[in-house]
């Protein structure tokens, strides 16, 4: 155990002073920095290391791919780590530290996840704790603890322990057992542990691109990619022939079933994964969503794989206009069933966000059933694993609104994935499902969606 009152205050940083960083030491210090933004600011990974990274123009691709690495790791296994932490620090972490935080947790994950020397996470770890102004006073502290954690086999045995509830807060997990059963509250924080392969959807010919791509052609369509390569190096990527898209998010639109020349409707459509499907089969798709910067994402990914879409920048809660043959509504949502992908999210979202989501979702849902012919279709979905943003959402929905009903999903149209579809045959899919001997290339996001028809 260390102690953590601080020594007292000495000069300024000495980082300010060196000439030129040390190898290392700026990736660190992205990872560090994004860390923080995660922990203090709830703000979300991807976008603030894009945003960070963006900005050090000349750091190289193997130092920008070290500060995803070491700031992902951290998240996906936050809690563990903490755990190690704290049962080295006498205590505790001392307020106003700044980033001392961040600094113990990157440094952390280095030595216990990361193929990285440990003296080079440690000493690095010091000098970011000695830039920082208020981390300044515990950089001995942060050379201690971290020295501890790399000298001490027991904590050395913390990775490779994937079916620990210790990395998901804790209000969550309840969560999870509460709609889904202790087992299955287990198996989901199991299949969060682990960084899942990629998933692409093709816009034909799934079976010929699946071995093109060298990938495992799943029951439901997708294909997942065995390799790690970049995205933009793999077969079939610069011709437009597949986009990068989770197994489950390809799931509703494949419950619309867009025909060839129907109206159709993507409500939330960017970055427009469900926009692409619905193009590649032939539907006259309006994409809407409320975000200009978004849809130009979606628009350059339509140019990419040649498909035409119509695209409109606007509020959906302000949108009117002919009924359309099918809508999907892909609501706003708290994606904790995305955590595989974005570990960071287990720890930026709160209660609250739930309950502001839920309300928000069903004044979007109420906007999109309004826009569905008579006798057209409507698929509801998120990416959430919490039931008031999907079963709970369908219930209340079905019960002020008379004209839609259910119309249940068949294993059949998944792939034969039955434990996916919920007694009211609308579709759950959870982390832990689609197992495989290899981790990485088990499970699907976390995924709601219901089928809905307008009778009258
Ligand atoms: C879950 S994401 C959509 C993902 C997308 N469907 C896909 O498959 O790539 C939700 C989207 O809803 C958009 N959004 C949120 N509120 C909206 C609103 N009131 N009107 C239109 N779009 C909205 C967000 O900008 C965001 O792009």
């Amino acid at each position: 155990m260390l102690n953590t009152q601080p020594p007292p205050r000495r000069a300024r940083p000495k980082a300010a002073r060196r000439p030129a960083d040390p190898p290392g030491l700026v990736a660190r210090r992205i990872a560090v920095e994004a860390l923080a933004a995660v922990l203090q600011r709830h703000a979300p990974l991807d976008e603030t290391l894009d945003h960070l990274l963006a900005a050090a123009t000349d750091l190289p691709e193997r130092d920008r791919a070290l500060a995803r690495a070491v700031a992902t790791a951290a998240c996906r296994h936050l809690g563990t780590i903490r755990a190690t932490l704290a049962a080295r620090l006498a205590k505790g972490l001392p307020r106003n530290a700044g980033a001392l935080e961040a600094i113990l947790v990157a440094g952390a994950a280095q030595i216990l996840l990361l193929d990285v020397p440990d003296h080079a996470a440690v000493d690095l770890s010091v000098q970011l704790a000695k830039a920082d102004a208020r981390a300044f006073p515990y950089a001995k502290l942060v050379n201690a603890v971290l020295r501890r954690v790399a000298d001490d086999p027991t904590a050395r045995a913390m990775p490779g322990t994937p079916a620990s509830a210790a990395d998901t807060p804790r209000w969550l997990y309840e969560r999870w057992a509460a709609a889904y059963g202790a087992t299955a509250a287990q198996a989901i924080a199991a299949a969060h542990a682990c960084e899942p392969a990629v998933d692409v959807t093709v816009k034909a010919d799934a079976s010929a691109w699946a071995e093109r791509l060298g990938g495992l052609l799943l029951p439901t369509g997708s294909i997942r990619l065995r390799e790690r390569r970049p995205i933009p190096e793999l077969p079939g990527y610069a011709e437009g022939a597949w986009w990068v898209q989770d197994a489950a998010a390809a799931l509703p639109v494949r419950l619309l079933s867009p025909r060839p020349g129907e109206r159709i409707a993507d409500l939330c459509a960017a970055p427009g994964g469900k926009t692409a499907q619905l193009a590649a089969a032939a539907a006259r798709v309006l994409a809407v969503d409320r975000s200009p910067e978004r849809l130009a994402r979606l628009e350059a990914n339509m140019r990419r794989l040649g498909l035409t879409v119509e695209t409109l920048a606007a509020d959906l809660l302000a949108l009117d206009g002919e009924p359309f043959d099918a809508v999907l509504l892909d609501a706003p949502c708290s994606a904790t069933g995305t955590i595989r992908r974005h570990p960071d999210v287990a720890w930026t979202k709160r209660e609250a966000d739930i309950t502001a989501l839920a309300t928000l979702q069903a004044k979007l849902l109420d906007k999109a059933a309004s826009l569905v012919r008579p006798g057209g279709r409507l698929v509801y979905c998120t990416c959430s694993l919490e039931p008031e943003e999907g079963e709970r959402q369908i219930e209340s929905f079905l019960m002020r609104t008379p004209a839609f009903e259910r119309q249940a999903v068949t294993a059949a149209e998944i792939g034969g994935l039955a434990e996916a579809i919920t007694l009211h045959g609308e579709l759950r899919t959870l982390p832990c499902h689609l197992p495989h001997a290899e981790p990485r290339l088990a499970g699907l996001d976390g995924f709601f969606a219901a089928r809905l028809r307008r009778v009258w």
